[in-house]
Protein backbone atom coordinates (compact mmCIF):
# COMPACT_ATOMS: atom_id res chain seq x y z
CA UNK A 1 0.00 0.00 0.00
CA UNK A 2 1.19 3.26 -0.80
CA UNK A 3 0.05 6.41 0.82
CA UNK A 4 -0.05 8.90 -2.20
CA UNK A 5 -1.09 12.94 -2.18
CA UNK A 6 -2.99 14.17 -5.14
CA UNK A 7 -2.08 18.05 -6.05
CA UNK A 8 -4.26 18.96 -8.93
CA UNK A 9 -4.12 21.84 -11.06
CA UNK A 10 -3.28 23.96 -14.06
CA UNK A 11 0.46 24.26 -13.23
CA UNK A 12 0.48 27.36 -16.22
CA UNK A 13 3.74 26.65 -14.95
CA UNK A 14 4.64 24.48 -12.32
CA UNK A 15 7.01 26.05 -10.06
CA UNK A 16 8.67 26.32 -6.57
CA UNK A 17 5.80 26.98 -4.34
CA UNK A 18 4.25 23.66 -5.90
CA UNK A 19 8.07 22.36 -5.53
CA UNK A 20 8.03 23.04 -1.57
CA UNK A 21 4.38 22.75 -0.87
CA UNK A 22 4.74 19.08 -1.76
CA UNK A 23 7.82 18.03 -0.09
CA UNK A 24 6.06 20.07 2.83
CA UNK A 25 3.00 18.24 2.83
CA UNK A 26 5.18 14.77 1.92
CA UNK A 27 6.98 15.09 5.21
CA UNK A 28 3.74 16.33 7.72
CA UNK A 29 1.56 13.53 6.39
CA UNK A 30 4.13 10.90 5.60
CA UNK A 31 3.15 10.40 1.82
CA UNK A 32 5.25 8.04 -0.15
CA UNK A 33 4.44 10.02 -3.67
CA UNK A 34 2.84 13.17 -4.02
CA UNK A 35 1.13 13.03 -7.88
CA UNK A 36 0.47 16.44 -9.71
CA UNK A 37 -2.61 16.21 -11.80
CA UNK A 38 -1.81 18.54 -14.71
CA UNK A 39 -5.63 19.00 -15.31
CA UNK A 40 -6.30 19.13 -18.78
CA UNK A 41 -8.46 22.00 -18.23
CA UNK A 42 -9.40 23.70 -15.09
CA UNK A 43 -13.56 23.65 -15.45
CA UNK A 44 -13.87 26.90 -13.59
CA UNK A 45 -10.85 28.64 -15.48
CA UNK A 46 -11.05 30.36 -18.92
CA UNK A 47 -8.80 28.54 -22.28
CA UNK A 48 -7.01 31.60 -22.94
CA UNK A 49 -3.46 31.68 -21.64
CA UNK A 50 -3.54 28.03 -20.91
CA UNK A 51 -0.21 26.53 -22.39
CA UNK A 52 -0.66 23.04 -24.64
CA UNK A 53 -0.95 20.38 -21.67
CA UNK A 54 2.72 18.80 -23.14
CA UNK A 55 4.24 22.19 -22.30
CA UNK A 56 2.85 22.27 -18.95
CA UNK A 57 3.46 18.47 -17.91
CA UNK A 58 7.47 18.52 -19.75
CA UNK A 59 7.98 21.65 -17.12
CA UNK A 60 6.18 20.00 -14.10
CA UNK A 61 8.44 16.95 -14.40
CA UNK A 62 11.27 19.43 -14.90
CA UNK A 63 10.38 21.34 -11.17
CA UNK A 64 9.77 17.93 -9.75
CA UNK A 65 13.22 16.79 -10.34
CA UNK A 66 15.03 14.64 -7.94
CA UNK A 67 11.89 14.16 -5.48
CA UNK A 68 8.90 11.93 -5.11
CA UNK A 69 6.39 14.04 -7.11
CA UNK A 70 4.92 12.16 -10.37
CA UNK A 71 3.62 14.95 -12.72
CA UNK A 72 1.36 12.92 -14.78
CA UNK A 73 -1.81 14.36 -17.19
CA UNK A 74 -3.58 11.16 -16.23
CA UNK A 75 -7.09 12.67 -16.65
CA UNK A 76 -6.70 13.56 -20.46
CA UNK A 77 -6.15 9.97 -20.43
CA UNK A 78 -8.96 8.99 -17.54
CA UNK A 79 -11.23 11.81 -19.75
CA UNK A 80 -11.96 13.33 -16.68
CA UNK A 81 -12.34 17.00 -16.16
CA UNK A 82 -14.08 17.46 -12.86
CA UNK A 83 -12.25 16.48 -9.92
CA UNK A 84 -14.19 14.23 -8.02
CA UNK A 85 -14.55 12.00 -11.54
CA UNK A 86 -10.59 11.91 -11.51
CA UNK A 87 -10.88 10.53 -8.27
CA UNK A 88 -13.06 7.72 -8.15
CA UNK A 89 -11.58 6.83 -11.46
CA UNK A 90 -8.17 6.67 -9.84
CA UNK A 91 -9.12 5.03 -6.90
CA UNK A 92 -10.99 2.29 -9.00
CA UNK A 93 -7.64 1.99 -11.07
CA UNK A 94 -5.38 1.85 -7.93
CA UNK A 95 -7.40 -0.28 -5.99
CA UNK A 96 -4.33 -0.87 -3.52
CA UNK A 97 -3.18 3.04 -3.13
CA UNK A 98 -4.02 5.53 -0.23
CA UNK A 99 -5.13 8.45 -1.54
CA UNK A 100 -5.24 11.91 -0.16
CA UNK A 101 -7.01 15.08 -2.09
CA UNK A 102 -4.23 18.53 -1.05
CA UNK A 103 -4.54 22.02 -2.40
CA UNK A 104 -3.57 25.23 -1.31
CA UNK A 105 -6.09 27.90 0.87
CA UNK A 106 -7.46 29.79 -2.66
CA UNK A 107 -8.57 26.73 -3.69
CA UNK A 108 -10.52 25.94 -0.79
CA UNK A 109 -12.12 29.56 -0.88
CA UNK A 110 -13.72 28.75 -3.87
CA UNK A 111 -14.20 24.89 -2.99
CA UNK A 112 -18.47 25.27 -2.45
CA UNK A 113 -18.34 26.17 -6.49
CA UNK A 114 -16.78 22.33 -7.66
CA UNK A 115 -18.83 19.80 -8.63
CA UNK A 116 -20.40 17.20 -5.82
CA UNK A 117 -17.49 19.17 -3.56
CA UNK A 118 -19.12 17.33 -0.02
CA UNK A 119 -18.46 13.77 -2.10
CA UNK A 120 -14.92 14.54 -2.53
CA UNK A 121 -14.58 15.07 1.34
CA UNK A 122 -16.42 11.28 1.88
CA UNK A 123 -14.26 10.30 -1.35
CA UNK A 124 -10.55 10.96 0.61
CA UNK A 125 -9.95 13.02 3.14
CA UNK A 126 -8.35 16.79 2.49
CA UNK A 127 -5.11 18.31 3.41
CA UNK A 128 -4.82 22.57 3.01
CA UNK A 129 -2.18 24.44 2.88
CA UNK A 130 -2.11 28.21 3.85
CA UNK A 131 -1.26 30.27 1.40
CA UNK A 132 -0.54 34.06 1.55
CA UNK A 133 -3.83 36.05 0.99
CA UNK A 134 -6.07 33.56 0.67
CA UNK A 135 -6.15 32.19 4.50
CA UNK A 136 -9.42 34.77 5.80
CA UNK A 137 -11.28 33.35 2.59
CA UNK A 138 -10.43 30.05 3.09
CA UNK A 139 -11.48 29.85 6.77
CA UNK A 140 -14.54 32.08 6.07
CA UNK A 141 -15.68 30.27 3.02
CA UNK A 142 -19.16 28.61 1.89
CA UNK A 143 -17.71 24.99 2.04
CA UNK A 144 -15.74 25.56 5.20
CA UNK A 145 -19.64 25.96 7.13
CA UNK A 146 -20.35 22.80 6.31
CA UNK A 147 -16.56 21.10 6.59
CA UNK A 148 -15.65 23.03 10.02
CA UNK A 149 -16.94 20.20 12.25
CA UNK A 150 -14.76 17.74 10.26
CA UNK A 151 -11.89 19.15 10.99
CA UNK A 152 -8.44 17.09 12.28
CA UNK A 153 -5.71 18.76 14.92
CA UNK A 154 -2.80 18.89 12.43
CA UNK A 155 -0.74 17.46 15.10
CA UNK A 156 -2.94 13.88 14.31
CA UNK A 157 -1.13 14.69 10.16
CA UNK A 158 0.38 11.46 10.19
CA UNK A 159 -2.87 9.45 10.97
CA UNK A 160 -4.67 10.18 8.01
CA UNK A 161 -5.13 6.68 6.28
CA UNK A 162 -7.07 5.83 9.96
CA UNK A 163 -9.82 9.49 9.68
CA UNK A 164 -13.28 8.67 9.33
CA UNK A 165 -14.32 10.69 6.29
CA UNK A 166 -14.87 13.72 5.96
CA UNK A 167 -12.30 14.52 6.90
CA UNK A 168 -9.83 17.63 6.43
CA UNK A 169 -6.65 18.85 8.44
CA UNK A 170 -5.35 22.52 7.93
CA UNK A 171 -1.41 22.80 7.08
CA UNK A 172 0.49 25.94 8.07
CA UNK A 173 3.74 26.34 6.21
CA UNK A 174 6.18 29.29 5.64
CA UNK A 175 3.95 31.45 3.52
CA UNK A 176 5.20 30.55 0.02
CA UNK A 177 4.03 33.98 -2.46
CA UNK A 178 5.06 32.16 -6.02
CA UNK A 179 2.34 32.03 -7.89
CA UNK A 180 1.71 30.83 -11.82
CA UNK A 181 -0.51 34.33 -12.05
CA UNK A 182 3.03 36.07 -11.08
CA UNK A 183 5.67 34.05 -13.47
CA UNK A 184 2.98 34.49 -16.76
CA UNK A 185 2.89 38.28 -16.05
CA UNK A 186 7.09 37.96 -15.75
CA UNK A 187 6.86 35.72 -19.21
CA UNK A 188 3.44 35.35 -20.96
CA UNK A 189 5.42 32.80 -23.54
CA UNK A 190 7.16 30.43 -20.92
CA UNK A 191 6.27 27.81 -22.73
CA UNK A 192 7.88 28.70 -26.12
CA UNK A 193 11.50 26.52 -25.31
CA UNK A 194 8.54 22.78 -25.33
CA UNK A 195 6.61 23.92 -28.63
CA UNK A 196 8.01 20.77 -30.27
CA UNK A 197 7.79 18.40 -26.46
CA UNK A 198 6.58 15.00 -26.66
CA UNK A 199 6.33 14.12 -23.51
CA UNK A 200 5.68 10.62 -22.15
CA UNK A 201 3.52 10.49 -18.88
CA UNK A 202 6.04 9.14 -16.08
CA UNK A 203 2.85 7.34 -14.28
CA UNK A 204 0.89 5.31 -17.73
CA UNK A 205 3.68 5.62 -19.72
CA UNK A 206 1.86 6.92 -22.54
CA UNK A 207 2.85 9.65 -24.99
CA UNK A 208 1.12 13.44 -24.63
CA UNK A 209 1.17 15.00 -27.80
N1 LIG B 1 2.52 29.33 -3.15
C1 LIG B 1 1.58 28.44 -2.87
N2 LIG B 1 1.18 28.19 -1.59
C2 LIG B 1 0.19 27.30 -1.32
N3 LIG B 1 -0.47 26.59 -2.28
C3 LIG B 1 -0.12 26.79 -3.57
C4 LIG B 1 0.92 27.72 -3.92
N4 LIG B 1 1.05 27.70 -5.28
C5 LIG B 1 0.14 26.84 -5.74
N5 LIG B 1 -0.58 26.27 -4.73
C6 LIG B 1 -1.62 25.24 -4.84
O1 LIG B 1 -1.19 24.31 -5.83
C7 LIG B 1 -2.33 23.80 -6.56
C8 LIG B 1 -2.13 24.00 -8.05
O2 LIG B 1 -1.98 25.37 -8.26
P1 LIG B 1 -2.02 26.09 -9.69
O3 LIG B 1 -1.49 25.20 -10.74
O4 LIG B 1 -3.32 26.74 -9.89
O5 LIG B 1 -0.90 27.23 -9.43
P2 LIG B 1 -1.16 28.73 -9.05
O6 LIG B 1 0.17 29.32 -8.75
O7 LIG B 1 -2.24 28.83 -8.02
O8 LIG B 1 -1.72 29.24 -10.45
P3 LIG B 1 -2.53 30.56 -10.84
O9 LIG B 1 -1.78 31.74 -10.29
O10 LIG B 1 -2.54 30.50 -12.34
O11 LIG B 1 -3.92 30.41 -10.26
C9 LIG B 1 -3.55 24.55 -6.00
O12 LIG B 1 -4.13 23.73 -5.00
C10 LIG B 1 -2.95 25.80 -5.37
O13 LIG B 1 -3.74 26.27 -4.31
O1 LIG C 1 -14.29 19.56 -10.10
C1 LIG C 1 -14.52 20.79 -10.16
O2 LIG C 1 -15.66 21.26 -10.24
C2 LIG C 1 -13.31 21.72 -10.14
C3 LIG C 1 -13.47 23.09 -10.25
C4 LIG C 1 -12.32 23.90 -10.21
C5 LIG C 1 -11.07 23.34 -10.06
N1 LIG C 1 -10.98 22.00 -9.97
C6 LIG C 1 -9.65 21.36 -9.82
O3 LIG C 1 -8.87 22.08 -8.90
C7 LIG C 1 -7.49 21.94 -9.19
C8 LIG C 1 -6.83 23.29 -9.14
O4 LIG C 1 -7.09 23.98 -10.32
P1 LIG C 1 -6.30 25.29 -10.71
O5 LIG C 1 -6.62 25.52 -12.15
O6 LIG C 1 -6.80 26.35 -9.78
O7 LIG C 1 -4.87 24.99 -10.52
C9 LIG C 1 -7.44 21.23 -10.55
O8 LIG C 1 -7.17 19.86 -10.31
C10 LIG C 1 -8.83 21.41 -11.10
O9 LIG C 1 -9.25 20.38 -11.97
C11 LIG C 1 -12.05 21.20 -9.99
Amino acid sequence: MKRIGLLGGSFNPAHGGHRAISLFAAKTLRLDEIWWLVSPGNPLKPKTGMAPLPARLAHARKVARRTPIRPTAIEAQLGTRYTIDSLKALRRRYPRHRFLWLMGADNLAQFGQWRDWRGIARTMPIAVIARPGYDKAARGSPAMSWLRRFVRPARQSADWTDWRLPALVLLRFRPDPRSATLLRQADPLWHREYSETRVRDPLTRRMIV
